[in-house]
């Protein structure tokens, strides 16, 4: 047990009094959106922890909703962007150390930067070699990073020597880090020794005093206070006061490697403890929980979460990536890694799983019977040389043919499109749509009403609708179509006696469309461009049928648009719009 005399003992021997005290450079930004912190209150209480809730409520903040699929991701454009630094080692294996900030920072939305101390050659076995990167090109990194970025949280791990320590804790105080996150890195979860105990000593006496917050796990807690032995939560809370005497501000000392199924890190701000409980996840999968857990607290506090909101939301988040790493199965060792991005998978599954990725509509080509005829071409080798081309979605459009043959053509060109990779949709008639199982429909005004072919149609297929208007894109939206067919933009020979909109009516509809929006109507490799450019916004693509099946090589007429669609698309992108 620790007595109180071991305890001053070890505070006189780290005295902090000569160091600047940064925190007054400690500088955390206003609560985020209330909508959000509900959420989470919402989310918390649900989860039968009204303590952690009521203490949220009377923060009146956090935007620490631990789930990135449901919190507002502050990497946004346009908005100053919430940034960490880690300053850590690197694990080969992926699973710790910098990789494993970098994912954490990642899934919660923050922008993380690096000063790579030390490279291991480490996987799911161990560590089977350390390379510490020459402390002077440490302290480049740091100036590199702390001179350019607007750095939020610096947060340590591995620091393997007494003069990269030193180097660190100056680059702090020269920069005035407004928040530092100091996790005393020391053994790697395979029980590997990566920081030897000859650097606590100006661990404790040049960093720890500068620190917002140190996490020590039970081994490195022990070593923090000399050796002494930690093995339950009284030694915990003791262990946490002296280790505070050091400087820090909180001090949060794990609890993961007692036995107990009920895990408790015992918090410590000078003045009071806080229990902070969680449930032990049975998965081998815990390679890199300590540095996930003390990045994601510089993560949230970076966002502007106070320290409490901010661990708290931290736990969520490794929780539930504790929870989504049961199952995965990457190396043949015994501790396998986490899977820090699981809501991106979620996404990805999302994205697959959508009706129509909007990006389908660049170029929508339209068949036409009577050129088709003309040419000399059966519908489905017209599909197929536009689709080579470079057509990024095929609609049938038959006028004059009986649904016998119609549907015979269609079957054979949902065919060629799926073997080649791409979406076809039957222009006007559902039934046919439904009978060869194309990918959906594309109904006029006067066609069928949108809502009553999505019943028929169910929630799996994909329905467009012309619309001339802001309004008509509305209704659809609100009957249940995924995209919008907008025009005819200029005059055209294929479709006679219908009303231009032009480049303005064009404008209107893609600003006042919620679905994305593909323009149709005299459209040619002549003038895509300045269609797109007057558009940026919502204008996914351009639906053409002249300019394609017109043509005495469907292909390369394809090939051609293609590249000047891209063009813009591309100019587009690189102007962030
Ligand atoms: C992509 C796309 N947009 C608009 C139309 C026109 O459809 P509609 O108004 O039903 O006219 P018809 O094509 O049926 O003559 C379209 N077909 N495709
Ligand atoms: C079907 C349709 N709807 C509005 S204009 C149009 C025809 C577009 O054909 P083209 O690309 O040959 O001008
Ligand atoms: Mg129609």
């Amino acid at each position: 047990m620790l007595t109180q005399a071991s305890i001053d003992g070890i505070a006189a021997a780290y005295s902090s009094s000569a160091l600047v005290d940064l925190r007054k450079f400690t500088r955390l930004k206003p609560p985020p959106p209330p909508a959000a912190a509900a959420l989470f209150l919402k989310a918390r209480t649900e989860m039968g922890d009204p303590l952690k809730a009521e203490f949220l409520q009377q923060q009146g903040q956090s935007n620490a909703m631990a789930d990135p699929l449901l919190t507002e991701n502050p990497l946004k454009q346009g908005k100053k962007v919430p940034c960490v630094l880690s300053v850590a080692g690197s694990d080969s294996g992926g699973g710790a150390g910098i990789q494993a900030d970098m994912k954490a920072c990642a899934a919660l939305g923050v922008y993380c930067t690096t000063a790579i101390t030390a490279v291991t050659a480490q996987n799911t076995v161990g560590v089977q070699g350390i390379h510490c990167v020459p402390e002077d090109f440490v302290e480049q990194q740091l100036q590199s990073v702390l001179s350019d970025f607007d750095i939020d949280v610096v947060k340590t791990g591995m620091l393997p020597s007494s003069r990269m320590v030193k180097i660190v804790a100056t680059a702090v105080r020269d920069y005035r880090v407004r928040a530092l996150v100091v996790d005393p890195v020391m053994v790697a979860t395979s029980g590997d020794e990566l920081v030897g105990p000859a650097i606590l000593g100006v661990l404790c006496k040049e960093l720890l005093p500068l620190a917002d917050l140190v996490t020590p796990n039970i081994p490195e807690a022990s070593a923090l206070i000399g050796g002494k032995c930690v093995s339950n939560i009284p030694d915990m809370r003791e262990a946490a006061a002296v280790i505070h005497q050091l400087g820090p501000r909180y001090v949060l000392v794990k609890g993961g490697h007692l036995t107990s199924n009920d895990i408790v890190d015992i918090l410590y701000d000078g003045k009071d403890w806080h229990e902070l409980h969680s449930l032990r996840e049975e998965t081998h999968n815990t390679h890199g929980t300590g540095c996930t857990l003390a990045s994601s607290i510089a993560a949230e506090l970076a966002k502007g979460a106070a320290m409490l909101p901010a661990i708290l939301a931290a736990k969520e988040y490794l929780s539930i990536v504790l929870k989504h790493s049961k199952k995965l199965m990457i190396g043949k060792g015994p501790q396998g890694p986490l899977n820090h991005l699981y809501g991106l998978a979620n996404l990805v599954d999302m994205t697959n799983q959508m009706r129509l990725n909007p990006r389908d509509l660049m170029l929508y080509a339209v068949t036409d019977s009577d050129m088709n005829r003309r040419w000399h071409r059966s519908s489905s080798e017209a599909v197929r040389a536009a689709v080579e081309g470079g057509a990024t979605i095929v609609q049938l459009r038959e006028k004059e043919a009986e649904s016998r043959e119609f549907l015979t053509d269609a079957e054979a060109c949902v065919e060629v499109a799926h073997q080649l990779g791409v979406r076809l949709l039957i222009n006007d008639r559902l039934d046919i749509a439904m009978a060869c199982n194309a990918d959906g429909v594309h109904l006029g005004q006067s066609d069928m009403p949108v809502s009553v072919a999505r019943a028929i149609l169910g929630p799996k297929k994909i329905i467009g609708v012309s619309c001339k208007t802001p309004e008509q894109a509305q209704e659809a939206w609100k009957a249940g179509a995924d995209y919008i067919g907008s025009g005819g933009v200029y005059p055209t020979k294929t479709k006679k006696d219908n009303k231009t909109i032009g480049l303005s009516g064009l404008y209107d509809v893609c600003k006042g469309s919620p679905l994305p929006v593909v323009a149709i109507g005299g459209i040619s490799a002549a003038n895509v461009e300045e269609i797109l450019r007057s558009c940026p916004v919502n204008l996914f693509g351009v639906a053409v049928v002249s300019c394609l099946f017109d043509q005495p090589d469907i292909r390369a007429a394809t090939a051609n648009l293609h590249s000047k669609i891209l063009k813009v698309f591309n100019t587009q992108r690189a102007e962030g719009r």
